[in-house]
């Protein structure tokens, strides 16, 4: 058998500091640049997501310092930003292509942004079209949807969006043109997705203003400096809330996660299983909510997940349905055809790798049934290079009879490089 083999555990403690948060750093490192003045960005994430980031504003001109977790950025403002000399690779990253597309939208230059074979097959015309419309000119594969993508970009026009799907990607790419555009840019979302954009601009300056699920934009803003001190990653800590919550003995503390209200669903789907969570010393910093989550063994049940949650436990879909094959009853997952367009169609390989473990498991054109069941067999398990997926077998190896092979475990490093060595020292 290939792959990484993950050991079946029976117990485990201890505390688990999990990397900063992918989204908020991402977003930091892209502010920085953007910004008049220098920005210091603590426990920055170093997975491979956030690093294509950074190189890409390197391209642009923008000079950064990093040690260890610590990035400090120069920035000069967006308008010093420079015609980037070769292609902008964002490797797996769709919130960099999104992002920065969106950033450059009013940059009087041309831009040509790639990626990897995944993300290169992933829909680009949910901003192409967008930026098109406030005024941006966005060549690409298949009328613009796939990258590689070139962009001339220029003058923008406020506008109003309305969004047909709920993906803070959309949302930031429009608010980011919107900063640069003639007048007011709004975007209104189907169901609210992360808002981690609006926070930071905030602090950056910017005059963000939203009401439930509409968001509104001056065009004409600058951004100053800041200090942005990064949670724990929620999506990162989903993994041993589910190995917590299912192990047989054992206790996890997890300091300093996130728990910005649009990104808890997880903890309150996993609650509504029946998982033993507590919340410990919530604070807010740098616009951003976190708290330290304890978390027990218990007994989960089955529960249905569909409807305005989804966007906010999007990427944590794999690990939760890892947790769903191990509880009492049936789960079913709908609405979230959004796993369709990720770093895999995650509807498809979830089903694929957990029934390879021995999981019942059903696709639906949404989303998942899964047939609850008390074990889980182990076996082979691929990541199919997907980072979510890699970390999701990993964990159902360690509550699983047989423990599991996992091919390409590597892929973990988009979003958690140090995974491997965290769980083997937590179970022993
Ligand atoms: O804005 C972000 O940082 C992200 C938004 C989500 O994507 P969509 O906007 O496509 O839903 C999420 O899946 C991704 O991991 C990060
Ligand atoms: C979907 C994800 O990221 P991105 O869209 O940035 O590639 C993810 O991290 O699960």
């Amino acid at each position: 058998m290939g792959g990484v083999y993950i050991k079946p555990i029976t117990k485990l403690r201890g505390e688990i500091r999990v990397p900063g948060d992918k989204s908020i750093s991402h977003r930091a490192a892209l502010f920085g640049g953007m910004a008049h003045g220098e920005t210091h960005v603590s426990n920055f994430l170093l997975g491979q997501d956030c690093l294509s980031t950074l190189r890409c504003l390197k391209q642009l001109g923008v000079s950064w310092e990093r040690q260890g977790t610590d990035v400090w950025i120069r920035g000069e403002g967006i308008e010093a930003w420079k015609e980037p000399d070769d292609v902008l690779d964002a490797g797996n990253s769709g919130t960099t292509m999104r992002l920065m597309l969106g950033a450059l939208a009013g940059s009087p230059f041309t831009v040509t942004m790639s990626g990897d074979h995944s993300l290169r097959s992933r829909p680009m015309r949910r901003v192409t079209d967008p930026l098109k419309m406030m005024g941006a000119q966005i060549m690409g594969r298949k009328d613009g949807n796939f990258a590689p993508l070139t962009m001339q970009g220029g003058q923008l026009e406020g506008r109003v969006f309305n969004t047909p799907v709920a993906s803070a990607q959309i949302k930031s790419a429009i608010l980011l043109a919107g900063l640069r555009a003639h007048g007011e840019t709004s975007v209104q979302e189907p169901a609210l997705s992360r808002d981690h954009t609006e926070r930071m601009l905030r602090g950056f300056g910017v005059d963000v203003r939203s009401h439930k699920t509409l968001v509104k934009i001056q065009g004409g803003g600058s951004l100053k400096s800041q200090a942005v001190s990064v949670p724990g990653d929620i999506s990162s800590a989903a993994f041993f809330l589910v190995l917590g919550s299912l192990v047989g003995q054992g206790e996890i503390i997890l300091p300093h996660v996130g728990v910005n209200p649009t990104r808890t669903g997880i903890l309150e789907v996993l609650m509504a299983m029946g998982a033993d969570i507590e919340l410990i010393n919530i604070q807010e910093l740098c616009g951003e909510p976190r708290a330290t989550i304890r978390v027990r063994p218990a007994k989960l049940k089955g529960v249905e997940i569909a409807g305005d949650i989804i966007p906010r436990l999007i990427d944590e879909i794999p690990i939760l349905a890892v947790a769903a094959s191990l509880a009492e009853g049936e789960t079913v997952i709908r609405d979230a055809a959004e796993l369709r367009v990720k770093e895999t169609d995650r509807i498809s390989t979830v089903v694929q790798g957990l029934s390879a473990l021995g999981a019942k498991v059903e696709e639906l054109p949404d989303g998942l049934r899964i047939y609850g069941q008390t074990s889980l067999n182990g076996g082979q398990a691929s990541s199919l290079g997907d980072h979510r997926l890699a970390m999701a077998w990993a964990i159902a190896g360690m509550l699983s009879k047989e423990g599991v092979s996992v091919e390409d475990m590597a892929a973990a490093d988009v979003s958690y490089p140090d995974f491997l060595s965290v769980i083997e020292k937590v179970a022993g």
